[in-house]
């Protein structure tokens, strides 16, 4: 490395600063600005995301700001002029964050996140929260999909060789444990954030010793808890045989906690395994299993009658192998004007799916009291107050038509305040206690957006006033552009 990486203020894209230095010499740098961070579509086909990042997000921001080295790379290697290296030097982020918590079940189009901080601030982290926002959060939602499909049995994360570097390795592991796994390999997320830490032993052991009894006994003096890998050689002539005839030489010395099969016929090799076990008593010995496995194959190994009790999975969860990004994008919304009034900010699109909705807004899920599950998300300007309605329109708002009237409704206000004027509010919670958030919510959602394959689409909506405001504001764009065009 050449230098010292001492901070992270620099974890942006140039144009974020080329930007802030036309803000700057403009003077427009300290115009409060409003952004939104949002996705449009769900990753995997999935019904529902699982949203993380914010701990992260919150660190960033709480220590924003650009080192000495920073600045003497923007000034000597990019070339930035000594009076704009001393203006970026006292940048901190003073604006506020609101933003949903860890484990909140996120859809499209909704906003997670809304920052509000003079325009230069806001303007820098960008590159940095989507970052975060974008893998975290996908890893949390194909998380959530694998558990399902696991269900009670228990499911381990065995990524970290395989993620996208040692970043993406623990918090990507973070993010998993948010969307329900149980445990990790990774010791380093185990110690940063108090996830349970995991591990049998890989084939190496076993070839090092270039025999599989030897290896499980070596392994058997040498540790209480014991989960011989058994395919090495040949499972069931030789791993299983010689992982059970260790067991019995061990006796009550070592708990025989389990067998690991990681090749081969998984179904098969798996039931067959399960009876050699039990016929040699050990019934409360586990069978584990990994290889490349995903939704999709625990799905078909449960179907062909596998008798697996926990699952390993890395390299398809900690790279989220079939979709590999998640496209939050980071949207202004309102913006001082010369006046120092609030005006709503637009960007239109002939795919009538990416034109931003303008204004400050707020997020409620809409929860039918009388049974207790979510009718949907309801975005609404941020003067307005659904729970006030006794009868709440619903509408889709591309296809308007389709609508519906909710009463007796809970509307739970989806964001929380987590940084007002620089300072953090929010107390992170124990990363067991997200969890238990994420899946509790699981409880709002119908059984049709959480089935992993065609799942229904579950409505967010928009206001009356958000809809016409955003109908409002596409006409005046239309009108500008046609009188700019009209006088030439
Ligand atoms: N009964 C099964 N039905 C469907 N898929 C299975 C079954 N058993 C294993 N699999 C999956 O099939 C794939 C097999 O991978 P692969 O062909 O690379 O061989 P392997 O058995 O893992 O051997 P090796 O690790 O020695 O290369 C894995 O993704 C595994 O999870
Ligand atoms: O298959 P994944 O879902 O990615 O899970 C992680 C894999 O990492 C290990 O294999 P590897 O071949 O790297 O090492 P080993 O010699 O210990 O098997 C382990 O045995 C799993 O197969
Ligand atoms: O402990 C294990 O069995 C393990 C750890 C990392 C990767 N694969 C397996």
């Amino acid at each position: 490395m050449k230098t010292l990486d001492d901070s992270l203020a620099l974890h942006t894209d140039l144009y974020q600063i080329n930007m802030v230095k036309t803000y700057w010499q403009d003077g427009i740098d300290q115009k409060k600005a409003i952004f939104e961070v949002f996705f449009r579509n769900l990753p995997f086909d999935n019904g529902y995301g699982v949203f993380a990042g914010l701990e992260r997000v919150i660190s960033f921001l709480e220590n924003f700001h650009f080192s000495e080295t920073d600045l003497t790379y923007l000034q000597e290697e990019v070339g930035y002029e000594q009076e704009f290296i001393e203006y970026l030097r006292t940048i901190r982020f003073t604006g506020s964050l609101r933003s949903m918590v860890e484990g909140e079940l996120v859809f499209g189009n909704e906003p997670i996140m809304r920052v509000e901080a003079p325009l230069a601030e806001a303007q820098l982290i960008e590159t940095a929260l989507l970052n975060i926002i974008n893998y975290q959060t996908l890893i949390a939602t194909k998380a959530s999909r694998i558990k399902q499909i696991v269900g009670e049995e228990l499911a381990l994360e065995f990524g970290s060789r395989r993620a996208h570097e040692l970043d993406a390795a623990v918090w990507g592991t973070r993010a998993a444990y948010i969307g329900g796994f149980d445990g990790t390999s990774n010791v380093r997320a185990g110690k940063l954030f108090g996830i349970p830490v995991v591990g049998t032993h890989a084939h190496a052991m076993v070839q090092a010793y270039r025999d599989d009894y030897i290896a499980f006994k070596k392994y058997a003096e040498t540790h209480q808890n014991c989960v011989f890998l058994v395919d090495t050689y040949d499972t069931l002539n030789s791993g299983v045989p010689n992982a059970i005839k260790v067991a019995k030489e061990f006796g009550n010395k070592i708990n025989f906690a389990g067998i690991r099969l990681d090749s081969g016929d998984l179904a098969y090799l798996s039931k067959k395994a399960r009876e050699m076990l039990d016929d040699a008593g050990f019934q409360k010995t586990k069978i584990i299993a990994s290889s490349d496995l995903d939704e999709y194959t625990i799905m078909n190994l449960k179907a062909q009658g596998a008798i697996i009790d926990t699952w390993g999975v890395g390299t398809k969860l900690i790279t989220a192998f079939d979709q590999p990004a998640l496209g939050a994008v980071y949207k202004l919304v309102s913006i001082e004007n010369d006046k120092e009034q609030m005006v709503d900010t637009i960007k239109i699109s002939s795919n009538p799916a990416k034109v931003t909705t303008p204004g400050m807004k707020k997020l409620y899920r809409i929860i039918n009291r009388s049974n207790g599950y979510s009718e949907g998300d309801y975005i609404a300007l941020d003067h307005e107050n659904p729970q006030e309605e006794e009868r709440l329109k619903m509408f889709h708002p591309v296809h308007t038509y389709i609508s519906k009237f909710v009463t007796n409704f809970e509307a739970k206000d989806l964001h929380q305040d987590i940084i007002v004027d620089g300072k953090v509010v929010y107390h992170t919670p124990e990363i067991s206690d997200i969890q238990k958030y994420a899946k509790e919510n699981m409880n709002l959602l119908w059984e049709e957006y959480k089935r992993s394959l065609n799942p229904e689409e579950y409505p967010v909506d928009l206001s009356e006033a958000c809809w016409k405001n955003k109908m409002d504001h596409i006409e005046n764009v239309k009108q500008k552009v046609k009188q700019k065009l009209e006088r030439g």
